[in-house]
């Protein structure tokens, strides 16, 4: 259902975890405890110690850990801290405690001071007072505490009887004992219960469920709309929204579906009543319409004013998905989920502006396939079409043509371009189809309408006319050949821009659990791109919440959810250099669940490693039917990764048994030649272990394994390469050819707004041509142009120019982020655009097909960054799957392991590219059901004529 996805970043260069990690949080809130503490707190259900015992071991756990030094100093002062400790124990178990032993506030002020201080790591502190609240301050070299630096201990000046003392760690919670908070996984859902609840309460007396604090006296026992301590979403998303409505009648009762939610919160906020009918269409419409009236400044969301509030101007949308949160960026926005045919509002996920919401209720709505949906697809049209429509034409100085519109495009045969004047008014199209396959030489020019916002540009800008006028030429014809003077200083910059090495990205993919971060983590941290300051704090926190062997997998596993579960959610993505190589590496989740996410990192790669665990069993489970070592070899096949490391991991495990070692190289290279069509040349297996970082980089020093695997081996082959360690595998991988001479295309994975700039970082894959800075850049389907002002690497490196191959972040100029989504793409304005269509002809294989395919096939239509709802209209051929012949027209079905040309509606027109003009853009993904039923390569895009 997630349909654009983020390929995360991991700052693994990023010296200071901390102050990374603890930025994630909105400032709003004041964490006197630590991110990382309270999660460790609340997921450890069953301890029954209170927030501060809790604390106040963990303190002594680091305490224990610290350097000599550092526990000199602190034995030095023993007995004033453990003074001051004993006081905080005290007054956690005892409510009158501090009143009693307090008799001048400036005693309480100086023991907390040094008690915190304590905590704080001997760093600098001041305790400050303002409005009657008392702050520790962090001192000069700030952002370094690891603990309470924002510990808050209110009304305690006067220390009256009447007035409570309270000491708060943490967000304002209740005091409660560990085990009754009803603890949700994601800190997602703390923020937002905070959100709301710190929003509510004073009216509501919602009760705070999910965080912490220590209060010396309980506050009143608050009252719940339920019975249980916990609320829906749903439940406080119409509370509040009776809560901002008084007068209103129109109340939604609780439970009420998301439909009815959204539909009370557009009526409010757009002032839709029964005189307004043109606007009152349906609540779908009303979507669109805030999204289009309301600007980027609006947010579709159940009390989008409160949760504006909350927002930072720099965020991000990293995944669709509940499951795939990030904390880096803290955005609130409802999310959707299915629960049988309604909707309901269940959970909150981020997102960077309100046309994607329109997306993906688009989305999400259609995949439930009923009538309705199909309705709002409609509308969602329709909305789009008024888009372009002169009376809502945006003043900005922009293209406006929908080049998915045939009507507005007229063939002609004029093999000149047209010149800088109007183009002229269009002839009317009769054909029912026109299908535009490779090459052609016919060129569009555009409708009147288009005329006259091509007009109004051009009398605005020069430049616009010239980028309009390129439009009319608008073709899908082979990208035109470089001219040679050119395409020599371009290589001659490619070269200076990679220094002589290969870009490659890599992908790291294999069954759940079989070690892929954990050996990604390890190597990076050889290589020295994790410090030994970083990875020690991940040992730590891992070992705190019983995960000590995931330390090396945090270093890729960034998000809270990822380390709570102990899983990879979504594709991590870092870069690194090796002798020979410029290597992008993305880490792919291995649970079934997150197949889109990985083929969203697959899309995105020219190699891959397979990480096969080779634990007896273990191995046996991913590769039988069903197992994910099996799907993503397939799947990364298809998606045209010709080369693949397979690292045989956990040999640890197996005393490093070449039996075993021989026996997967057996299996597998049989299965990947024999049924997946890899070339054994393009094979390389690798014994290693992750954990132990054993033939990683260096060359394995255990007997175990050296006295069987090197250069002298008697199975040495062309896959396996005895004493190989996995680096040299990856330095072994054959160049890849890259479309640099072809036009820009850049397939965008990530939007949002600049954090220092008024500027758009659009951040994706650079999959042909080259751009540098200043250059223009065409955003399709949207057509938005703006300049780029910047170019930056995922590691914050700035660069003049990128080309095919890169993964960078643009930071572009004179763009509305409103306008532009995952899985656009950016062109430039020299060469003809992307084409845009939603039916495509296409060479498919399919696989894993539980039923046969008929014409009218429900599939989700996977295309680089994109997962699209699309219906298979036509069965065209069955060919033959060596030869590529056809066997047979309009075949009435078509089954697994058959070759066919079909023809797929997607559900709306995205940027696609043919396979014979771009391979990195002309192939896709079938999937049906959740799982992946074809592959395919475009060989034919057609353009809709709606006479
Ligand atoms: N003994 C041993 N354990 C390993 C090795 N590599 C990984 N593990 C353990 O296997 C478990 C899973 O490791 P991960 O790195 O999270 O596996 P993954 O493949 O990235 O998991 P997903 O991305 O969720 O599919 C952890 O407990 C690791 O410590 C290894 O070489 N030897």
């Amino acid at each position: 259902m997630s349909r654009h996805r983020n390929v995360r970043k991991v700052s693994v260069v990023d010296d200071d975890y901390d102050d990374e990690f603890s930025q994630s949080f909105d400032e709003k809130y004041s964490y006197a405890v630590s991110p990382g503490t309270s999660e460790l707190y609340l997921y450890n259900r069953n301890a029954p110690a209170s927030i501060s015992e809790f604390i106040k071991g963990k303190i002594q756990e680091e305490d224990d850990d610290k350097s000599d030094q550092k526990n000199k100093s602190l034995n030095d002062s023993n007995s004033n801290q453990q003074k001051d400790e004993d006081f905080m124990f005290q007054m956690d178990k005892e409510p009158n405690f501090a009143k009693s032993n307090i008799k001048q506030p400036d005693d309480l002020d100086s023991l907390l001071l040094n008690s915190l201080k304590l905590k704080f790591d001997e760093h600098d502190t001041t305790l400050i007072e303002e409005d009657g609240v008392k702050e520790i301050e962090e001192g000069e070299d700030g952002k370094q505490f690891d603990l309470n630096s924002l510990a808050k201990i209110y009304s305690s000046s006067d220390l009256s009887e009447s007035k409570p003392m309270e000491i708060k760690f943490g967000l304002d919670d209740l005091s409660k004992p560990c085990n009754d908070i009803d603890i949700m996984s994601t800190s997602i859902d703390k923020l937002l219960d905070n959100f709301f609840l710190n929003n509510f309460q004073e009216n509501k007396n919602f009760q705070r469920t999910k965080s912490i604090s220590i209060c010396e006296e309980k506050l009143p026992e608050p009252k719940s709309t339920k019975e249980t301590n916990t609320f829906s979403l749903n439940d406080l998303a119409t509370e509040y929204l009776s809560t901002m409505t008084p007068t209103s009648t129109a109340q939604t009762p609780l439970g009420s579906s998301l439909v009815d939610l959204i539909d009370y919160e557009f009526n409010q906020r757009l002032s839709i009543n029964e005189d307004n009918e043109e606007r009152k269409v349906d609540l779908k419409e009303n979507i669109l319409i805030n999204k289009r009236d309301r600007g980027s400044s609006a947010r579709f969301s159940i009390g989008s004013d409160l949760i504006s509030s909350s927002v930072s101007s720099s965020t991000s949308l990293t995944n669709r998905n509940i499951e795939n949160f990030s904390l880096n960026k803290i955005q609130f926005v409802p999310v959707l989920r299915e629960h049988g045919t309604n909707l309901q509002i269940e959970n909150l996920f981020k997102l960077n502006y309100d046309s994607e919401i329109a997306d993906f209720l688009s989305d999400t709505l259609r995949e439930s396939e009923n009538e309705s949906n199909l309705k709002f697809e409609e509308n969602f049209n329709y909305e789009k079409q008024k888009l372009f429509s002169e009376e809502n034409k945006p003043k900005r100085n922009k293209i406006l043509v929908d080049l998915t519109n045939e009507q507005n495009i007229q063939l002609k045969d004029t093999k000149k371009p047209t010149t800088e004047t109007a183009p002229s008014t269009p002839k009317s199209q009769n054909k029912p189809l026109s299908k535009v396959s490779t090459p052609t030489t016919q060129s569009k020019s555009l409708t009147k309408q288009q005329t006259n916002n091509l007009s109004n540009s051009q009398q605005k800008s020069n430049s616009v006319a010239k980028q309009l006028n390129q439009l009319s030429d608008l073709r899908i014809s082979p990208p035109p050949p470089l001219d040679p003077a050119k395409k020599e200083k371009l290589l001659k910059q490619y070269e200076e821009h990679t220094a002589g090495k290969d870009v490659i990205s890599l992908i790291v993919i294999g069954h759940v659990d079989s070690g892929k971060s954990t050996l990604m983590g390890h190597l990076l941290y050889q290589m020295g791109h994790v410090s030994d300051k970083q990875l020690h704090k991940f040992k730590q926190d891992s070992q705190k919440i019983g995960k000590s062997s995931f330390a090396y997998a945090w270093v890729l596993d960034e998000t809270e959810e990822e380390r709570s579960r102990g899983i990879t959610i979504d594709v991590a993505q870092t870069k690194f250099e090796t002798e020979k190589k410029i290597i992008y590496l993305l880490d792919a989740p291995g649970h079934k669940d997150f197949i889109p996410n990985m083929i969203t990192g697959a899309t995105q790669a020219d190699s891959a490693i397979l990480v096969i665990n080779s634990i007896t069993g273990e191995f046996e489970t991913g590769f039988l039917l069903g197992g994910q070592t099996r799907e993503h070899s397939l799947l990364v096949k298809s998606l045209g990764i010709n080369q693949l490391i397979i690292a045989v991991n956990k040999m640890d495990m197996n005393e490093w048994s070449q039996e075993r070692f021989l026996d997967i190289h057996k299996k597998l290279s049989s299965f990947l030649i024999k049924q997946v069509g890899y070339k054994e040349a393009d094979l390389m297996f690798v014994p290693c272990s992750g954990l132990q970082g054993e033939n990683l980089t260096k060359k394995c020093t255990n007997e175990k394994l050296t006295s069987w695997y090197n250069e002298n081996s008697s199975f040495n082959s062309q896959s396996i390469i005895g004493g190989s360690t996995l680096l040299d595998c990856m330095n072994r991988l054959k160049p890849q050819e890259r479309s640099i001479d072809k036009p820009f295309r850049f397939c965008v994975s990530d939007v949002y707004k600049s954090a220092q700039t008024a500027n758009i970082s659009i951040s994706g894959k650079c999959e042909a041509g080259s751009l540098k800075t200043g250059d223009k850049i065409l955003i399709v389907p949207s057509n938005e142009n703006g300049v780029v002002k910047s170019i930056a690497t995922n590691d914050e490196q700035s660069l003049q120019m990128c080309f095919a191959g890169d993964t960078v972040t643009l930071n572009v100029a004179n763009v509305d982020i409103n306008n532009i989504s995952i899985g656009n793409f950016g062109c430039d304005l020299i060469s003809p655009p992307m084409p845009v269509s939603d039916r495509i002809r296409a060479r498919v294989i399919l696989f894993n097909l539980e039923i046969p395919m008929t014409n009218g096939f429900p599939v989700v239509f996977h295309y680089k960054s994109l997962n699209e709802a699309a219906v298979v209209k036509k069965l065209v051929s069955l060919l033959d799957k060596s030869s590529g012949e056809v066997v047979k027209e309009k075949p009435r079905v078509l089954n697994n392991g058959q070759s066919a040309i079909v023809e797929i509606k997607i559900n709306r027109p995205i940027c696609v590219e043919l396979y014979q003009n771009y391979r990195e853009l002309g192939r896709f993904m079938l999937r049906y059901n959740g799982v992946t039923i074809a592959a395919g390569q475009i060989t034919e895009i057609i353009v809709k004529n709606k006479n």
